[in-house]
């Protein structure tokens, strides 16, 4: 069983790592990191295992290679990049989208008829190139054929997470998943980054009021996409938010307070932007997450302004 894992950063090298025990994995990577980890192995710590791994690394597959399944862990902004880039390996080849946000998938759909969601809910931060600590864990990662179903393909994928030592599970609601976990990112990553704290900092009844109206608004837009999620009601979102996901993630600082800070271009397009673009769609109005999408792209120019004239 080969694998590619296409635009293998802080998530891809670690399922690469923990895959590699069990099937030939080639992370397709930037060179800094494919250059340390063929100098001394990828170094993972933290709740997968602390070890040192070592597979094949490159920022290219070579042209004759073939693949029984090719997984994308890039951003999400990189994935239409990427499909355009590696669309000879990944025409008529399983792809699964281990991403955030909403839209990877359909993307991913223009280039092979098998396409397989993914949800995963751990943390993973960079240390050193080369080197990823795993943080927390809020629940299982989720894989199901796109956009529900389930295949032999699935079955396979799934089978070869278990036998790598992942909490994984078989899902036949993948989008329903997928709008459950951009729930979550919607909710908690654009303030946790405008604030610069981690997910804890947020039970605040302050950042409450603005989080129940951003999922309020969400799940407006979900019920005219026809999703079904495992919450009927924001309500009852709100309620596991705040006594399920926000404690068992509360050291963490999200995915886009990372970006800002090291100067980089956000996901927001694809989570609160997703949701305003949307609602749009439906006649649905979403003012509190357009608000929230203003002010990060407000941000980013920022930071991009700033580094423009820095340099
Ligand atoms: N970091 C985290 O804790 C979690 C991240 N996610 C999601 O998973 C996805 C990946 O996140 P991270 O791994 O944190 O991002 P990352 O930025 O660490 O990794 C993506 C890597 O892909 C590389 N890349 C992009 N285009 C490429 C190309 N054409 N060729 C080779 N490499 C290329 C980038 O340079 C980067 O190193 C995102 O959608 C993120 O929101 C989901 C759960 C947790
Ligand atoms: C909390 C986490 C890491 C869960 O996967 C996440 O989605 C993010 O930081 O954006």
């Amino acid at each position: 069983m080969k694998i590619a894992i296409l635009g293998a950063g802080a998530v891809g090298l670690c399922i690469s790592a923990k895959l590699s025990k069990i099937c030939e994995v080639h992370a397709v990577c930037r060179q800094k990191h494919a250059k340390a980890i063929e100098k001394r192995g990828f170094v993972m710590t933290g709740i997968w295992g602390e070890s040192n791994y070592s597979f094949k690394c490159s920022e290219m597959p070579a042209e004759d290679e073939k693949f029984d399944f090719i997984i994308i862990t890039s951003k999400s902004n990189a994935t239409r990049e990427i499909c355009e880039q590696f669309k000879d390996f990944i025409k008529d080849t399983p792809v699964i989208s281990l991403q955030n946000g909403i839209g990877n998938e359909d993307i991913i759909k223009e280039f092979t008829d098998c396409v397989i969601g993914g949800m995963i809910i751990t943390g993973f931060e960079w240390q050193d190139d080369g080197y990823v600590h795993v943080s927390v864990q809020a629940s299982p990662i989720k894989l199901g054929l796109y956009p529900k179903g389930t295949n032999e393909k699935v079955k396979t994928i799934v089978s070869i997470f278990q036998k790598a030592g992942l909490d994984i599970l078989e899902e036949t609601n993948i989008s329903g998943a997928i709008w459950g976990k951009t729930l979550y990112n919607a909710a908690l990553n654009p303030l946790g980054a405008v604030m610069k704290v981690p997910y804890g900092k947020l039970l605040d009844n302050n950042a409450m009021e603005i989080i129940s109206e951003i999922v309020k608004e969400a799940f407006e837009v979900s019920k005219a996409e026809k999703v079904t999620m495992d919450w009927k009601t924001a309500e009852e979102y709100m309620y596991y938010l705040k006594n399920n996901q926000i404690p068992s993630t509360a050291e963490h600082h999200s995915s886009m307070y990372q970006d800002l800070s090291i100067g980089k271009k956000t996901e927001i397009d694809f989570i609160n932007g997703y949701i305003v673009k949307t609602g749009k769609n439906y006649g649905i109005k979403t003012p509190v997450n357009s608000t929230v999408v203003n002010l990060i792209k407000l941000k980013e120019n920022l930071i991009l302004d700033k580094t423009a004239h820095e340099n």
